[in-house]
């Protein structure tokens, strides 16, 4: 094992790995992929880095131990603080869904860091290149985690490039469904208002102008998706990510999700084609609640107006979802694909009609005092959802 990697870095962090023979309370379900996930850390050839570190430290802490219980650090002792800061940071998120999580990131570093480990070609992808997702392609599912945790996965501008570009190559590969969700306690927290701060030297038109463009594109993406798209709702729901929700196949969401599109408090308003899909689900007055009034919806409620089609027990989430979904991977990719074809193509055009007016009505509300004071005031911490 002459490639075996110097593990000693882990004098700076102490490696999640080196306990998993010291705890075995959490023996369940998921444990021998978790066990599995612990064994290919060994083979990592390369030092993923501290702030990898710090994440699997976290995950495998919260996997066994659960929520952060530990006094916090003094400020000097600078090693422990970090490791604290990176456990607590996972509130309370579920061991069941941490244990996950940790599977993914490791999933992810595997190929990025080339592990030394025997795959079997062509049943397990994982695509590299990514900053702010963990994407996964094994046993017929694309999997396209958002990956900002510490932000509740605010989608930046970065991050609506790669999701993207992990759709296209989702649509590409050879996988049956495809699959979104967020790694952390939150699904998405919508649009990463920090988007906002960045000005051209255009100035704020040109920043409006182009965000508009990007925005549209983004949305396109999921207008013409192919292939199967449900989303994983494994948190709070808030804005963009919650919209493009009338553009999935089928969304499963945890009790511990909301949904709320608190447009008119921003100064914005609908966009991801919700001002017709929303319509269409839940009718114009339960829409106009949630798009116009900012209505949060608990998950429960998302599912009885149609936005979800199914609500699971936080506790249970993870392991009831996978179940279904790795069912219907093993569906005939073509038929589901010409059912998707014939179920939504109909709608297509009207689709991107919406998405092109929406976004140019956004252009011009970015540019209104409403929305730039919501925005400072988020930004200056007067004022969050
Ligand atoms: C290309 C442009 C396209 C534009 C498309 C338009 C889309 C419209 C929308 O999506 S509107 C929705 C926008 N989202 C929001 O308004 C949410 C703002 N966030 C909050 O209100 C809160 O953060 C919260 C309720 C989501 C969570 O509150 P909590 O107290 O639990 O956590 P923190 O506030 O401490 O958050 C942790 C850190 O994450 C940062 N953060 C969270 N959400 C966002 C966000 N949307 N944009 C930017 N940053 C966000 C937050 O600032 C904390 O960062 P810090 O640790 O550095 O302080």
């Amino acid at each position: 094992m002459s490639d075996f990697p110097d593990f000693s870095y882990l004098q700076v962090i102490s490696f999640p790995v080196v306990q998993l023979h010291m705890n075995r309370a959490a023996m369940t379900a998921s444990q021998k992929d978790f066990e599995n996930a612990m064994n290919q850390v060994k083979l990592l050839k390369k030092d993923p880095g501290n702030e990898v570190k710090l994440k699997l430290y976290a995950l495998y802490k919260q996997a066994t131990e659960g929520p952060c219980n530990m006094p916090k650090p003094g400020v000097f002792d600078l090693i422990n603080k970090a490791k604290w800061d990176a456990w607590n940071t996972l509130g309370s998120l579920p061991k069941e869904t941490a244990r996950q999580n940790y599977v993914d990131l490791v999933s992810s570093l595997s190929s990025s860091l080339e592990s030394s480990s025997q795959v079997e070609p062509g049943t397990d992808r994982k695509s590299t290149g990514y900053e702010t997702l963990m994407v996964t392609s094994e046993g017929g599912i694309t999997k396209i985690t958002l990956n900002r945790p510490a932000k509740k996965n605010a989608i930046n501008v970065e991050m609506y490039h790669e999701i993207m570009r992990a759709l296209k190559a989702a649509s590409k590969d050879d996988s049956s469904i495809t699959v979104l969700t967020g790694n952390g306690d939150y699904y998405s927290s919508g649009n990463d208002l920090t988007n906002f701060t960045d000005i051209p030297p255009g100035g704020v038109e040109e920043k409006a102008k182009n965000s508009a463009i990007l925005l549209r594109e983004f949305v396109g993406c999921f207008i013409d998706f192919p292939k199967p798209l449900i989303a994983v709702v494994n948190g709070p729901a808030v804005g963009i990510s919650v919209t493009i929700l009338g553009l999935f196949d089928v969304v499963y969401a945890s009790d511990r999700a909301t949904f709320h599109t608190p447009f008119s408090h921003l100064g914005q308003s609908p966009e991801g084609c919700s001002s017709y899909t929303f319509l269409k689900i839940m009718g114009p007055a339960k829409a106009t609640e949630m798009l116009v009034f900012g209505k949060k919806l608990t998950a429960g409620e998302a599912c009885a107006q149609g936005l979800v089609t199914a609500v699971f027990p936080d506790s249970t989430f993870q392991k009831e979802v996978w179940t279904r979904l790795k069912a219907f991977a093993k569906l005939p990719p073509n038929a589901m694909r010409i059912s998707k074809e014939v179920i939504r193509n109909r709608e297509k055009e009207k689709l991107h009609a919406v998405n092109a007016e929406e976004c140019s009505v956004l252009q011009e509300r970015w540019l209104s005092d409403e929305c730039m004071n919501a925005v400072v005031n988020f930004l200056s911490r007067k004022s969050k959802l």
